[in-house]
């Protein structure tokens, strides 16, 4: 499965990180940041009404190459411009094409909570995201053993960040809970076989909580699909490829989100 390709070229890439950067170097840049950026993250996804994180990527393994136009600061200037909640930065390298430079160059010019898109294997990729500037990581039960899913909260928790904790099924929702997560993600995508379905946000939803922040991610193109995860109660989106194709990602936000922000007004 592609997920285990993904878990080992992040291996591969930490270890090599690792060989220039210690991880007690890299503690030691933020031994003093006693910042929560995380706390705004969470109060961003939180808020009244439907919150959006919109993504950066310029490629994806289900799609290849998404977009030849990557001005990754721009468009976060322009997700920025058309008040985005939240923006995720995918920073894997090989396979989406990320780095960790742009989310710390992003961090830079725009004050908007920044989730570290990634494959987190290891505390050493959590310490990296603090001092990368990232306000939040994601935590992909799939990857991790219950342990690792516990020990990573409580230390993102400990450097003041945010986590998504990533789910796919029923099974992972309850290993999600059961780790505490305060924010649960839905992913719509099967990565065994890429196909995208809404409903799995739909029916997981149930599962969680009202007082747990739930985002829905993937997949999502059109205003009735926001409008359909606003009904199920769903607090937050998470939109890439839609936003990434889109040549005015402004006027794409403001058509997404036409109905949803009239019925809240
Ligand atoms: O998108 C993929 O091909 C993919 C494959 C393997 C692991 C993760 C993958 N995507 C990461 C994401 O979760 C999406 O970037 C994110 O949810 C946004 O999805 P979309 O709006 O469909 O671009």
């Amino acid at each position: 499965m592609i997920l285990d390709d993904l878990v080992i070229a992040t291996k591969k890439r930490v270890e090599r990180q690792r060989q220039l950067t210690s991880l007690s170097d890299l503690k030691k840049r933020v031994q003093h940041d006693v910042t929560r950026p995380g706390d705004e993250f969470m109060t961003a996804l939180g808020k009244p009404g439907l919150s959006v994180i919109a993504e950066i990527k310029k490629a994806s393994p289900s799609k290849g190459q998404i977009t030849n136009s990557f001005d990754y600061l721009d468009i976060a200037k322009k997700y920025a411009e058309a008040r985005v909640d939240a923006i995720s930065v995918l920073t894997e390298p090989e396979y989406f094409k990320g780095s960790l430079d742009y989310l710390t160059k992003i961090a830079a010019q725009v004050k908007i909570p920044l989730l570290r898109k990634d494959f987190t294997i290891s505390e050493y990729m959590i310490y990296q995201a603090k001092a990368a500037r990232a306000s939040a990581i994601l935590l992909i039960v799939a990857i991790l053993t219950q342990q690792q899913l516990e020990e990573y909260l409580k230390l993102a928790d400990e450097l003041g960040l945010a986590a998504i904790v990533e789910t796919h099924d029923e099974k992972e929702v309850k290993q999600a809970l059961q780790a505490g997560a305060q924010i649960i993600g839905v992913n719509n995508r099967n990565l065994k076989d890429f196909s995208v379905d809404l409903n799995n946000s739909l029916q997981l939803r149930k599962l969680v909580p009202e007082n747990i922040v739930f985002v829905a991610e993937s997949g999502i193109k059109t205003a009735q699909d926001l409008k359909i995860l606003t009904n199920a109660n769903v607090d937050a989106v998470l939109i890439g490829e839609t936003l990434m194709r889109a040549t005015d990602k402004k006027a794409c936000l403001t058509n997404l989100l036409g109905e949803v922000k009239e019925d809240e007004s």
